[in-house]
């Protein structure tokens, strides 16, 4: 396992290229799997979540090519004859669980395994599951596998109305690939407005897919006999681009500009990150950082989109560790998404967890020391204190990160970073 060997203390100037999203991509990539033929997607970041994903969808028998220099990728599902994604895939990676959706749209039956993915306490599929049976598939568990077919004789799904409660990305994405396709009508209310989910929207609709009321809560699908393969460009990557914001606002003499951002995916971020006292000017699809001389302490409560990300908690519980006075991070969305706070302690912080409430009292200096990764968010913001603490820090178990965030230590070494990897897992045994 690789770990980064991290020099702190230094501050970040120039520009950083945001990558494509990940979390953007993978929806496209099982929407891919619908159409008839081949579909090419720009803007797809080199990452193991991306790799993993290919992997999994390649088992079905599609033709999957990935370019990693010009982040193109092109799927061709024409020769799908295993409808399955087997645990071994999928419990990599929660969002193998889309193939659920895909291929019930595509053949009218999946087998798929219960997902992995980032672990911080429950991360059920009872939504997507209920919802697929609201529509009329029918749904069993198998052996640690969900299987979704539709009845005997049917020749499509009967459609209907769900009420997702809580709306849910994932679910809506499901549920969409499941409905796309067919004669039903399908109303998903409740449905995630996530950026992610409407890119989906409209590359299906791209494809040929017919959906009344992308961006609002309310998804109608109206099946259609066929959707095409198409060309599409995927969205930056909207959580790198609010890490590396709020990393160029913990130190004071950060200056830093992002390039390739979409600045309206933020949703209200950027008022929260104001608040901090760091300078944001937006230029296109630039932001222009400097960080402030004093960080000021902001509250935030994660909330669906536009609201505060869950994704971005743990950085923003960092970046408060160095703000002058106290703060509180809450997470509603995932409760118990807060296994970096001993490790941030570790480093010299005054955090505390009270039930989902992270407590943080600034500012602590902090000094450099072993930390260890345990989710990809979570291994970012140990990245980003190690960076603010004096000395030299090790953060352990680097492969989470590298599910989400394309050649890190190599964009941030070109602002002035110090971040070496180190190959090999001799001292974690
Ligand atoms: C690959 C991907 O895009 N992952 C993102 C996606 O995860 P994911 O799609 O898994 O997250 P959801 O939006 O589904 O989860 C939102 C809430 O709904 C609950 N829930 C969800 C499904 C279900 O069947 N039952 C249920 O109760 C969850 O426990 C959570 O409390 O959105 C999360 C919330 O923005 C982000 O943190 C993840 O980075
Ligand atoms: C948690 C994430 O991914 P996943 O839902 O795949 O675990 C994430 O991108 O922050």
């Amino acid at each position: 396992m690789d770990k980064f060997v991290i020099e702190g203390g230094v501050p970040l100037k120039g520009e950083i290229r945001i990558s494509g999203s990940k979390n953007a991509a993978l929806p496209l990539m099982a929407a891919a799997l619908l159409a008839d033929g081949k579909t090419t997607l720009r803007n797809i970041p080199a990452l193991h979540d991306i790799l993993t994903f290919n992997n999994v969808m390649r088992v079905t028998g599609a033709r999957v090519e990935f370019e990693a220099a010009s982040e193109t990728l092109t799927i061709d599902p024409e020769n799908i004859y295993y409808p399955e994604a087997p645990y071994e895939l999928v419990r990599k990676m929660r969002a193998s669980f889309y193939m659920l959706g895909a291929l019930l749209g595509r053949g009218g039956y999946a087998r798929v395994s219960l997902p992995g993915g980032c672990a911080w306490g429950p991360r059920p599929v009872d939504l997507h599951l209920e919802g697929m049976k609201a529509f009329g598939a029918n749904i069993r568990l198998e052996e640690g596998y969900v299987v979704a077919e539709l009845p005997e004789k049917a020749n499509g799904l009967s459609g209907g109305q769900y009420k997702l409660s809580p709306s849910s990305v994932g679910a809506t994405v499901n549920l969409l690939l499941a409905t796309v396709k067919g004669t039903a009508t399908a109303v998903i209310e409740n449905a995630a407005k996530e950026p992610d989910v409407v890119q989906l929207c409209h590359f299906l609709t791209q494809m040929g897919a017919n959906i009344d009321g992308i961006g609002t809560s309310t998804l109608r699908i109206q099946g259609v006999s066929s959707l095409k393969g198409v060309t599409f460009d995927n969205a930056p990557d909207r959580i790198e681009t609010g890490t590396f914001m709020i990393l160029a606002a913990m130190h004071p003499e950060s200056q830093l500009t992002l390039t390739n951002t979409a600045p309206d995916d933020l949703g209200f971020f950027t008022d929260w990150f104001r608040k901090t006292g760091a300078e944001i000017t937006i230029e296109g699809s630039s932001i222009h950082l400097k960080a402030p001389q004093t960080i000021q302490p902001v509250s935030v409560i994660t909330e669906i989109y536009p609201g505060f990300p869950t994704d971005l908690q743990a950085q923003w519980a960092t970046l408060m560790t160095q703000a002058e006075g106290e703060s509180h991070v809450t997470d509603t969305i995932y409760p118990d998404r807060f296994s970096y706070v001993p490790e941030l302690a570790r480093l010299g912080a005054n955090i505390k967890v009270r039930n989902n409430t992270a407590v943080i009292k600034g500012k602590t200096p902090l000094s450099g020391t072993s930390i260890m990764s345990t989710d990809l968010r979570a291994s970012v913001s140990l990245v980003m204190a190690a960076m603010c603490a004096s000395g030299r820090s090790e953060v352990l178990r680097v492969y989470h990160l590298d599910r989400g965030y394309a050649r890190l230590e190599e964009k941030l070494n070109q602002a002035g970073a110090r971040i070496t990897r180190v190959n090999g897992d001799v001292e974690e045994a």
